[in-house]
């Protein structure tokens, strides 16, 4: 498989320092698609985690950065050379330990420290499927904005940041509330800045929901075996966002938690916002819930919904992004997984799969980079 779109950003070389299960890797990658092959807990997911780590946000695990480093370690180094139609550039994360014990993350670009992983953004995005999503549909909503908001991230990284302060701003007002002394003034500050940032963030994941639903639409085939889905949001706030302007909308839900106060002191918590926003998945052929799908729709479903991410992805930032795909191959049966290698051909994105027996890219030999991973090393195979 060459699959790979001219200029499109790939890693040409993977080099770790003390990360998880690695003492020293310097990998050199030349294809499009690369398959990691090797027993359970050879170190499959650790590489695919290290590259997951250029994407803003937290990485595929969101273990804490403390956590990668080689157990006894104190520090590690995740380094790649990017090759794309913006040239060769050399990326670099990393943990270091800084003043009074506290690690410090660096990220590095080219040499020169960058302020946060966000800055990787200009050079590449990355999408990735892992197996802890395979429940997502059936499983609490806390999930799925969770896999929202990293879908809309992946195409404007400032969405964290903004997902972050959204955060404090909430638990400041629910602080607030449980002052039976609160000051109103104060109360009234923390609802300003919260009916802010929560429209922000609703506007956002509204824009990315509408622009995904259209390319499933429009990509729809009904003959291929990833079903296409329909997605919409679930919540008083979506609605409001979906139906006023942004500074009417900021008004009233200002408005909302003024008259909340008392409701939200009781529950403990601030009952509406985009923090009970819900994301609703059908399966568009079927028209019916994702949650009501067998297991392996579910599995199509949420691969389609990857793919169709990517190619989303790629219009609006004008890069194929990185794709990784933790363990996917396997849970499909021969035909789907020859349609995916074809599908990932044609997104002419460089991907990363792993999996534990060869026999899943039996098909690819000549046409991706095969790796033999076991514990600490690779080997070309
Ligand atoms: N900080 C760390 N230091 C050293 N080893 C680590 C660290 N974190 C994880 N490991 C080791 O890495 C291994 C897991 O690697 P990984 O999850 O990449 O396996 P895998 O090849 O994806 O396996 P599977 O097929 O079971 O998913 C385990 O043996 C674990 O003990």
């Amino acid at each position: 498989m060459t699959g790979l779109q001219p200029g499109a950003p790939r890693v040409t070389r993977l080099i770790l320092q003390d990360f998880r299960s690695y003492p020293a890797l310097d990998l050199p990658v030349s294809r499009g698609l690369v398959a990691l092959v090797g027993e359970n807990g050879a170190g499959k997911t650790n590489l695919v985690e290290a590259l997951s780590l250029f994407a803003a946000g937290r990485g595929l695990r969101r273990a804490d950065l403390g956590d990668m480093a080689r157990h006894g370690a104190e520090r590690f180094a995740v380094s790649i050379t990017l090759d794309s139609s913006a040239g060769e550039h050399r990326l670099g994360v990393g943990l270091e330990p800084g003043e009074a014990g506290r690690a410090l993350r660096r990220c590095r670009i080219d040499g020169a420290d960058a302020p946060s992983s966000a800055a990787f953004a200009e050079f590449l995005r990355l999408v990735w499927l892992t197996p802890d999503l395979d429940g997502l549909f059936r499983g609490p909503a806390g999930d799925r904005r969770r896999f929202l908001d990293r879908l809309v991230l992946a195409i404007d990284s400032r969405h964290g940041a903004r997902v972050n302060a959204l955060e404090r701003a909430l638990r400041s007002r629910n602080r607030l509330l449980e002052e039976a002394s609160a000051d109103g003034i104060w109360l009234d500050a923390v609802e300003r800045e919260l009916a802010e940032l929560a429209i922000a963030v609703a506007s956002a994941r509204r824009e990315t929901v509408e622009r995904l639903d259209a390319q499933l639409l429009a990509g729809r085939d009904d003959a291929s075996p990833f079903p296409f889905a329909r997605l919409s949001l679930i919540g008083e706030l979506d609605e409001l966002v979906a139906s006023l302007p942004a500074v009417d909308a900021e008004d009233r839900y200002r408005r909302m938690l003024r008259d909340g106060r008392g409701r939200d002191a009781t529950a403990g918590r601030t009952l509406l916002g985009p923090q009970a926003t819900d994301l609703a998945v059908r399966h568009g052929p079927k028209d019916l819930p994702a949650e009501t799908c067998s297991t392996g729709e579910q599995k199509a479903l949420l691969l389609g919904l990857v793919l169709a991410h990517a190619r989303l992805v790629q219009a609006m930032s004008g890069m194929a992004p990185l794709v990784l795909l933790d363990e996917v191959a396997a849970h499909l049966d021969p035909r789907r997984r020859a349609a995916l290698y074809d599908a990932l051909e044609a997104l002419g994105s460089q991907v990363w799969m792993t999996g534990a027996d060869p026999a899943l890219f039996s098909g690819l030999e000549g046409r991706a980079d095969l790796f033999a991973v076991s514990p600490g090393r690779i080997a070309g195979a």
